[in-house]
């Protein structure tokens, strides 16, 4: 069932309209200002007008999406901070008080906030609730979850996808909260980049030196445990993800397939990006690069996807909130394409 699914989504994923960007090219180089001028603002009116078909497009309506989901590989001391603190975030989202829910108010975008897989027993009754299981299995001695399992939690995230669309949400961005996520998605970046472990591995919430090489020496082990075939990436997904890493790739997928633009966060979301990208190309088109994470393999896993963050502030802290940091940014170039004037106008 879920394959299907998966499998049709990925194959509606439409190409960008390029007739609508080349207009869109042609209107940013006739504004009142020097050609290129306004630099990658441009770039993004002319992206996102090939992604939603309008020649000045619309993106009032946005929502960042908090995927969530616990890791069993936590109890190898990967993290600097104990699991039960996802289901304490998931919390303090529902009362609005994480950086995602100061930044998302502060920029005019709502938040939405799904359990794939959080410990949590009882969530707040704002959070949607679609546990595929509680915490996966710890990566360091057997898969993380089953392949059914993966394919369940990357069919939710193409199920809220559409839900956003059919709500009018005009666009999207990927956030999660996990403790233990920085090393299921180092070790993702390892399967898809075929760099060394100790490249990829960074210290996450805050990790010292001796649990950064306990870190590395995790991600091996469970490399070596799994085998996860890198042109698979369900297999990777399913062995050495988390749940919601695998909805967040089903967000992706979902959301491309809806012609929404998806800004990426950091590391962790950049992961489960690459991996949705890996499963079908052309959702690669929809996705808009936020910032650059202190997380040292942020920058490989970018290029991997050809993509430029449009600012670095030093941030490593997920839920989103790199995205939702970009949205006046967004929102300032598109006005300039809606109301600069151009050389016609001023009679040139
Ligand atoms: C209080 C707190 C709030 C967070 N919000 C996001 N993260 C971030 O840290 C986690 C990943 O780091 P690691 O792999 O080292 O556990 C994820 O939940 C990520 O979203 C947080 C972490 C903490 C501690
Ligand atoms: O870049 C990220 O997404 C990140 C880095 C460290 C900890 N949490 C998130």
């Amino acid at each position: 069932m879920e394959h299907r699914l998966i499998e049709e989504t990925i194959l509606s994923i439409p190409p960008l309209d390029e007739k609508t960007q080349t207009k869109a090219r042609h209107h940013v180089d006739n504004l009142t200002k020097p050609l290129g001028a306004l630099g990658r603002l441009e770039e993004v009116v002319v992206r996102l007008a090939g992604m939603t078909g309008e020649i000045i497009p619309v993106i009032d309506r946005k929502m960042t999406v908090v995927m969530c989901g616990d890791h069993g590989v936590v109890e190898e001391g990967v993290s600097a901070y104990p699991g039960d603190v996802t289901a304490l975030m998931i919390q303090n989202f529902s009362r609005g008080k994480a950086a995602v829910n100061v930044l998302s108010r502060q920029f005019g975008a709502d938040v939405r906030v799904v359990d794939v897989g959080s410990r949590l027993e009882e969530a707040p009754p704002d959070v949607w609730v679609r546990k595929v299981r509680s915490g996966t299995a710890n990566m360091a001695v057997g898969p993380a979850m089953t392949r059914e399992e993966a394919e369940q939690a990357v069919k939710i995230g193409i199920d809220v996808a559409k839900q956003l669309k059919e709500e009018g949400v005009q666009l999207v961005a990927t956030g999660e909260m996990g403790i233990g996520n920085t090393t299921a998605a180092s070790a993702l970046a390892a399967v898809f980049t075929e760099r060394e472990v100790s490249e990829v591995v960074g210290r996450g919430s805050g990790l010292d030196d001796t649990g950064l090489e306990r870190k590395c020496r995790v991600v091996k082990e469970a490399l070596r445990v799994n085998r996860p075939d890198p042109r698979d990436p369900l297999d990777a997904l399913a062995k050495v993800g988390g749940l919601e890493l695998a909805g967040l790739a089903g967000l992706v997928l979902g959301a491309a397939s809806e012609r929404l633009p998806i800004v990426v966060d950091g590391f962790i979301a950049t992961a489960a990006a690459l991996t949705a990208v890996r499963m079908a190309p052309a959702a690669r088109e929809y996705l808009l690069a936020s910032h650059l994470s202190q997380e040292p393999a942020h920058g490989w896993l970018l290029a991997e996807l050809r993509l430029v963050p449009l600012i670095q502030a030093g941030m490593r802290l997920g839920e989103g909130s790199g995205a939702v940091l970009t949205f006046p940014l967004l929102d300032g170039a598109v006005a300039t394409a809606r109301e600069m004037a151009t050389f016609a106008d001023l009679g040139l």
